[in-house]
């Protein structure tokens, strides 16, 4: 028998037991608070920050959206996360992601103070990941375990198989199942021979970006089907990297998309924007 694993209610129950913690944080006087800087206006980034300012809203923690336009300077936007990292009642600052043309990612990155890198993207913190250290955890792959936990799905000594290495993605989710002793196989674009490796996963997490690429001839039965995929079809509606209906006759437990990995993307950044403000990330700002 199949389970899906709905991201979207145990979001809701996450939601829930932060907004009691932020209640009591607020009782003693610490708001959390997060900035999310969105430049330019590519619709499907407006709809995920809008989503990040209404779960805010619903957990308590305040936050602030500060909109750019499309052909703002790299020196602009530094000099604005130089603002945000030297104002001390900001505990959280995120960059919508991706961003314009003229604008290096890494560099825009590598300028958020690590204290305050809810997103958990830069280098410190990567590193820190890397060691097993205590620090903030990339949204998507901290929700992709959180839901494995939620359903007790044991990892230890499971062969996972990750399809995708983008650094907010494929590469800390195989990292953090290697921590929770997976053995872990990266594959990509460039991998031969996918089906014969994909058919060895007792854990799939599919990161492709190509609607339904994977379906049930890619799977081994009973394996964990995690589809971090979302693309836009002619209809406007949203599916997956999975083919999930025809997938779910295989998994025992699957991910739909929508309702997903996507809302749990939203809720730990409210988990590590809380982790900001209680000081709980401590490194050099
Ligand atoms: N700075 C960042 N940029 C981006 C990140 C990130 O973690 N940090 N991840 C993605 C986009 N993303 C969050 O920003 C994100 C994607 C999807 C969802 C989501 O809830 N999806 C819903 C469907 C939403 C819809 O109807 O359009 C779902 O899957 O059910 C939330 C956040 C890239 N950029």
């Amino acid at each position: 028998m199949t389970t899906l694993l709905n991201g979207k209610e145990l979001s809701e129950e996450l939601k829930q037991k932060m907004k009691i913690e932020v209640d009591e944080l607020k009782e003693k006087g610490l708001t959390p608070h997060l900035t999310v800087i969105l430049v330019g206006d590519n619709p499907a980034s407006k709809s995920y920050v809008r989503g990040k300012e209404k779960a805010c809203a619903v957990t308590g923690i305040s936050s602030n959206l500060i909109e750019l336009p499309d052909d703002t300077t790299e020196e602009e936007l530094l000099s604005i996360i130089d603002e945000q990292n030297n104002d001390d009642s900001v505990h959280g600052i995120l960059v919508q992601l991706p961003l314009p043309d003229q604008m290096d990612e890494q560099k825009i990155i590598h300028a958020i103070s690590p204290a305050k890198d809810v997103d958990g993207f830069h280098p410190i913190n990567v590193g820190k990941m890397m060691t097993g250290e205590d620090t903030f955890i990339p949204c998507t792959p901290y929700g992709i375990l959180t839901m494995l936990q939620s359903k007790d799905i044991s990892l230890e000594g499971k062969h996972a198989v990750i399809i995708g290495r983008s650094n907010i993605v494929g590469k800390p989710i195989g990292l953090l199942l290697l921590q929770e002793n997976a053995t872990v196989t990266y594959t990509h674009s460039r991998t031969k021979n996918l089906q014969e490796i994909t058919k060895q996963a007792d854990i799939l997490i599919v990161a492709m970006g190509r609607a339904h690429a994977i379906n049930a001839d890619y799977i081994k039965k009973d394996a964990v089907v995690i589809d971090v995929g979302i693309n836009r079809k002619d209809d406007g509606k949203l599916t997956g990297d999975v083919d999930f209906e025809n997938a779910k006759e295989k998994a025992s437990f699957i991910t739909p998309v929508p309702r997903g990995v996507g809302p749990m993307t939203i809720t730990m950044l409210l988990k590590n924007t809380i982790k900001a403000a209680k000081g709980l990330n401590h490194v050099e700002r």
